[in-house]
C-alpha cells in the first residue's frame, strides 16, 4: 500500500493519466506517450524538451530510443501497479529490471525479483504477450480488420444458451473441444477438433468452446476456423488468453462468436474496453471471475451479460465446485438476477449430480471440456453428464 502511494508522484507524470509536469525525475528529455488504448499498445510521438520548454523533434535518435525504451519499461510496471491495486496478482509482462541507466523511482529498481513467473498464467500471459506482438508484426491490425468483411457473421451465443436451458430445463452446454492442458495433459490423442465438434452438436450442445492457445493447450486458430466452416451451427466461443483488443479483431476474423476476458488478468478498464469492441464486432463476451474481488468488480461494469465463475483456480489449478455455489449466494444472487445475467459454471463437472448441484446454485450454462472430450464419443459423453440424452431429436 505504502509503495503504491509512493508511486504516485512518478504516475501522474505520465501524459497519458495527467498533464501535470513531472517533478520528482531528473531532467530526462520528456516522451508524449499518446495512448490509444488499454493493452497500452501506445504509439509513440517523441520530442526533445529544451530547458526552456520549447519543443523540438528529435534529432538524433539513440538518445530518444534510449528514453523510449525507459518509459515503455515505466508503463509496464505502472500498469502492474495498476492491476496490483484492483487485487489482479498477475503481473503483464516480466520484471526484467530498469533499462541501462534507469533514473527512475526507486521502487521500481527494487522490484527486478528476476524474470520467472510466479504461476502457470502468469507464464501463459507473459508468452502471450511474446506471441501477440510477433503475430501483430506478421499482420496488422489494418490487415485483420479486412479480413472482416469476409468473415462468417457473429451468431448469437447468449440466444443459443437461453434456448437450450427452456428447452431442457437443465444448463446450456458449452462443450469444449481441447486437447490438452497444463493441469491434465494431453486429454485425448486421437484429436480431429471437427468430428469432435459435430459429435458436440449432434450430443445437444447449445455452443462450442473451442482452445485457440498452441504452446499450452495444443489448440490452434485452425481449429476454430476450421470447425466454423465444416457448417457447425452451434456458436463458438475463442478459448485464448486476452491481452490485447487485435485478438478480439483476429478472433471475429476467425469465425468466433464470442471471446473469453478473465478477471484475474485485465484490469478494469481493459474489460471495459474490451466489451466495448466486442458489441461493435457482434461478440459476445464471457468474463471469467473465480473468486468475490473478481466477481464484484465484474458486476461493477456495465454492460455485461454473460459471467463465468471458474471452479478451478488458473493460477494453482486447484479445483472446487463449491466455488460457483459461494459466489451466487446473497447478494450477488440477487444483483445477477436483477440484471438478468447468464452465469456460466466453469471447469470440473463430470456428472450429473455435479450438474445438479451448480444449476442448483443458479446457473444457466455450464462450460465442459475434460470430462466430455475424453470419451470414445464425446456427444454420448455429453448424455453421461446429464444423465439423460438432450439431444434435438
Ligand atoms: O475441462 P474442464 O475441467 O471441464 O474445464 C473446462 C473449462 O472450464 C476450462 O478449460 C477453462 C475455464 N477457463 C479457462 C481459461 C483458460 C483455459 C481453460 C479454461
Amino acid at each position: 500500500m505504502e509503495a503504491l502511494a509512493s508511486l504516485k508522484a512518478p504516475f501522474q507524470a505520465l501524459p497519458s493519466f495527467s498533464s501535470s509536469p513531472r517533478t520528482s525525475f531528473p531532467p530526462t528529455p520528456r516522451i508524449h506517450i499518446s495512448r490509444r488504448n488499454p493493452s497500452f499498445n501506445f504509439s509513440v510521438r517523441a520530442q526533445m524538451e529544451s530547458s526552456d520548454g520549447s519543443a523540438a523533434t528529435a534529432t538524433s535518435i539513440e538518445p530518444v530510443e534510449e528514453v523510449l525504451k525507459i518509459k515503455e519499461w515505466e508503463v509496464g510496471m505502472f500498469q502492474n501497479e495498476v492491476a496490483a491495486s484492483q487485487g489482479i496478482r498477475i503481473r503483464r509482462r516480466p520484471p526484467t529490471g530498469p533499462p541501462l541507466h534507469y533514473v527512475g523511482p526507486f521502487e521500481f529498481r527494487l522490484q527486478n525479483e528476476g524474470n520467472t513467473p510466479r504461476n502457470i498464467l502468469e507464464e501463459i500471459v507473459w508468452n502471450k504477450d511474446v506471441e501477440v506482438s510477433k503475430f501483430k508484426e506478421r499482420k496488422p491490425l489494418v490487415a485483420v480488420k479486412k479480413d472482416l468483411d469476409n468473415a462468417p457473421p457473429a451468431r448469437d451465443f447468449i440466444g443459443a444458451l437461453r434456448a437450450a436451458n427452456e428447452r431442457t430445463g437443465l444448463p446450456g452446454l458449452i462443450a469444449e473441444v481441447k486437447k490438452a492442458s497444463p493441469s491434465r495433459g494431453i486429454l485425448r490423442e486421437d484429436f480431429d477438433p471437427v468430428e469432435i465438434a459435430q459429435a458436440y452438436e449432434k450430443g445437444g450442445a447449445a455452443c462450442l468452446s473451442v482452445l485457440t492457445d498452441e504452446k499450452y493447450f495444443k489448440g490452434s486458430f485452425e481449429n476454430l476456423e476450421a470447425i466454423r466452416k465444416a457448417g457447425v451451427k452451434c456458436p463458438l466461443l475463442c478459448k485464448e488468453f486476452i491481452i490485447d483488443a487485435w485478438q478480439l479483431y483476429y478472433a471475429r476474423s476467425k469465425g468466433a462468436d464470442a471471446v473469453l476476458l478473465i478477471a484475474a488478468v485485465l484490469p478494469d478498464l481493459d474489460i471495459k474496453y474490451m466489451v466495448k469492441i466486442c458489441k461493435l464486432l457482434g461478440l459476445t463476451t464471457l468474463v471469467e471471475v473465480h473468486d468475490e474481488r473478481e466477481f464484484d468488480r465484474v458486476l461493477g461494469i456495465e454492460g455485461i451479460e454473460l459471467i463465468g465463475i471458474n471452479n478451478r483456480n488458473l493460477e494453482t489449478f486447484e479445483l472446487d465446485i463449491s466455488i460457483t455455489k459461494k459466489l451466487l449466494e446473497g447478494e450477488r444472487g440477487k444483483i445477477i438476477r436483477e440484471k438478468n445475467i447468464i452465469i456460466v459454471g466453469e471447469s470440473g463437472l463430470f456428472t450429473p449430480d455435479d450438474i445438479a448441484y451448480v444449476q442448483e446454485a443458479g446457473v444457466k450454462a455450464v462450460l465442459v471440456g475434460e470430462s466430455i472430450v475424453k470419451q470414445s464419443d464425446p456427444g454420448k459423453g455429453i448424455s453421461n453428464l446429464f444423465g439423460k440424452d438432450i439431444s434435438q431429436s
